[in-house]
């Protein structure tokens, strides 16, 4: 049996790949696409300028862009995947919730929120579990549910493989394609022969947000992780695939084959959307690159290599690639998870 299921901020560069990610899923229908006011009453094939490399879905075209609340959604769509944009989803998202809409959803806001979950299925999934203190204090028949930032989501798995051995600090210092600015977010006149050292608010995102997801959910909240993370953030002149330099600090010594053993053996899941390989370890020291690896495992893998010794721990490069694991990918995943664990 199929769900039906909406997307929110379809039009845009996360939600076009949510079209091409959930049109041929086994597991969901699109019943509903949603944007802003200036799209909705359109066809599909009209509002979005279609700019992903495979073709849009023919039944797509045809179907009238909604209004973004909770009345222009039908009521026998129980799931929504939303790319908005946060001060959007900020706005929205809670409504459509109370409203008994469960929202799988990449925008940043509400991802720290202590009764929100905020996942990736293979590092985290038990997470998902604090929907019910969610639902008991916001009084909500449906539910919130965030995947992180798309360079957390690059530098978080590798690091969960690394807890074994006491985690203590890890420096990141990242390479940001310019999809992850959307469409019309980085012009060529910027970009074209240059680096941008300075991506708004990602730092603190990037240093934040694995404290969440690498802590202990106790039944009742998400007791954080201890771990200390310095970024800097970049964007560089590729497309897609966020590559980053990481310096782990731990707190038991550890060789570069200790590293990629634990890499390799973080556990994929077994859902529609997953890799068969969650992290993909490199030896050649010069891979992962983004344009030759930012399709392994069909864009859900995360890539790491370049494995080396430091004084206090490991260094590594690691890649995702952001619209797919970093955006529409993890949240279809954390969707998959959500119905698997029987929350939709
Ligand atoms: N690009 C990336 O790699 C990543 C993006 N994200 C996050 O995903 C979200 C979407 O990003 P992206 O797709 O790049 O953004 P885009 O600007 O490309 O798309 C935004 C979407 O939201 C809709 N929208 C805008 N304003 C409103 C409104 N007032 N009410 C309802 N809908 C509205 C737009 O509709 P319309 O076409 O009608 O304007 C469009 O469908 C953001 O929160 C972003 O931070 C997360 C991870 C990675
Ligand atoms: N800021 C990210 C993409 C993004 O939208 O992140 P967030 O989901 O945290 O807003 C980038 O530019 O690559």
């Amino acid at each position: 049996m199929t769900t039906r299921v909406g997307i929110l901020g379809a039009t845009g560069a996360v939600g076009q790949r949510l079209v091409q990610l959930l049109d041929p899923h086994p597991e969901f229908e699109i019943a509903c696409v949603t944007a802003s006011d200036d799209s909705a009453g359109r066809p599909y094939g009209e509002a979005a300028n279609w700019r992903i490399d495979v073709p849009m879905p023919d039944a797509l075209a045809d179907l009238d862009v909604a209004r973004t609340e909770p009345d222009a959604i039908p009521d026998d769509v129980p799931l929504l995947f939303s790319s908005l944009p946060s001060a959007v989803g900020e706005r929205v998202e809670p409504p459509l919730c109370e409203a008994g809409y469960v929202v799988s959803s990449n925008s940043s806001n509400d991802r720290m929120a202590d009764d929100v979950p905020l996942t990736i299925p293979e590092v985290n999934g038990d997470h998902l579990d604090l929907i019910e203190v969610q639902r008991d204090s916001r009084d909500w028949d449906g539910a919130l549910v965030k995947n992180p930032n798309c360079s957390t989501i690059t530098a978080v798995p590798p690091l969960a493989a690394l807890a074994e051995f006491g985690l203590e600090t890890a420096h990141v210092a990242t390479m940001q394609a310019v999809s992850g600015g959307g469409y019309s977010g980085v012009t060529s006149m910027e970009i074209i022969d240059n680096v941008l050292p300075h991506i708004g608010g990602e730092e603190e995102k990037v240093e934040t947000e694995p404290t969440k997801l690498l802590g202990e959910f106790d039944g009742a909240e998400v007791k954080r992780h201890e771990v200390d993370i310095a970024a800097s953030c970049n964007r560089v002149a590729t497309v897609d695939g966020h590559l980053e330099s990481v310096w782990a600090d731990t707190r038991e010594d550890i060789t570069a084959d200790d590293a990629a053993r634990a890499m390799r053996e973080l556990p994929a899941l077994d859902l529609h959307s997953s890799p068969d390989q969650f992290i993909e370890v490199f030896e050649d020291p010069d891979r992962p690159q983004p344009r030759l690896d930012r399709m392994v495992g069909g864009g859900m893998s995360v890539a790491a290599g370049g494995l080396r010794e430091t004084t206090r721990g490991v260094q590594f490069n690691c890649l995702a690639h952001n619209t797919l694991r970093g955006a529409a990918g993890a949240s279809v995943l954390n969707g998959e998870l959500l119905v698997e664990r029987g929350w939709v």
